[in-house]
């Protein structure tokens, strides 16, 4: 487990060979938690029950800087939590006959990408950020930059792309290619169909579209200005979050209450609608079999 604490806990006699081991192993999974969750100078205390009452004391010093007082929030938000739901719905009666294919983010450090690696059997990853690739192709654009997204997802072949805390707006580009409407230079790839794109969005249609929606609606909601919040998973059009929706589902927010208190509950929402709305893609893109094989 780890625990974010403002206080350092000395290091106890850990013996030097199992502090070698628990630091190896502490090192990959802590970077990647404290890199993606964006923390700086937090100090961490790890207790492995297994070495007793032995902690050892490690500081972090991430590449990017956050908040400090978010620290005391549990980092829910942007971990991969709904990519983890499919990840374990594949091939269950909730996602059957179903793999993921590919984990692209636009973030190398992205949680999701070390969930797609960790899962049995691991499942191929991506990453290309936009400043990456403008740093890699000096004077190209943000739609050539779509374009690569375009090839990388192509590449790996999907029925459907699922968009789960994919914070870049996709151009027209990158959605005339995966219609079929516009080719890929120097790719004869020919789409056999359509591969429809689908986002989960923390908000009901035409609520509050855009980053930051859980945030904006909650305080709405206090406010009094909007009377329900939701979640929905909607096709991607060109137009931020109108596209339409395949599943929409109000949440329960309590009057007065914590944001993390309503962010649990629509997480939980999140998690199953998620999987639903991937299975009613899916079966659109191809339907499952009768029970007389045709
Ligand atoms: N063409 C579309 N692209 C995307 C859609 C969509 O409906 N149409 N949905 C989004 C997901 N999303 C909300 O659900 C969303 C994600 C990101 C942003 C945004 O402002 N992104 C900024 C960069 C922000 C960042 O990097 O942190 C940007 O792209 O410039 C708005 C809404 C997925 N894409
Ligand atoms: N506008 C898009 C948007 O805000 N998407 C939101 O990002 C979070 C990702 O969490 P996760 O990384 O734990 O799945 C989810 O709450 C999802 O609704």
């Amino acid at each position: 487990m780890i625990w974010p604490l403002a206080n350092f806990i000395t290091i106890h006699d850990v013996h030097r060979d199992t502090l070698r081991k628990v630091r190896t192993r502490i090192s990959a999974e802590l970077i990647a938690y404290f890199k993606d969750g964006l923390y700086t100078n937090v100090a961490t205390t790890i207790g492995y029950p297994h070495l007793g009452r032995r902690y050892v004391r490690i500081s972090i010093e991430a590449d990017l800087a956050q908040n400090l007082h978010n620290i005391s929030r549990k980092p829910t938000l942007h971990t991969g939590t709904n990519l983890q739901a499919l990840i374990d719905a594949q091939n269950t009666p909730s996602l059957p006959n179903t793999r993921i294919v590919l984990v692209l983010s636009n973030r190398k450090n992205a949680r999701g990408l070390l969930r797609a690696s960790n899962a049995s059997p691991p499942i191929p990853t991506a990453h290309l950020s936009l400043p990456a690739f403008f740093k890699s192709n000096p004077g190209k654009s943000r739609d050539e930059y779509d374009l690569e997204i375009a090839r990388l997802v192509l590449r790996a072949k999907p029925d459907a792309v699922v968009c789960a805390g994919w914070m870049h707006i996709l151009g027209e580009g990158f959605l005339d290619v995966l219609k079929g409407a516009r080719a890929l230079d120097g790719e004869v790839v020919v789409l056999p169909r359509e591969v429809p794109v689908i986002n989960i969005h923390p908000a009901l249609f035409g609520q509050f579209d855009g980053a930051g929606a859980v945030e904006r609606g909650f305080e709405a909601f206090q406010k009094g200005e909007v009377d329900k919040l939701g979640v929905m998973v909607h096709r991607v059009i060109k137009e931020v979050d109108r596209g339409k929706p395949l599943i929409e589902r109000v949440v329960e927010v309590v009057k007065g209450e914590a944001i993390d208190a309503y962010e649990e509950r629509l997480h939980k929402v999140e998690w199953e609608v998620i999987v639903e709305a991937t299975r009613i893609v899916l079966d659109e893109v191809k339907p499952p079999l009768s029970c007389d094989g045709v």
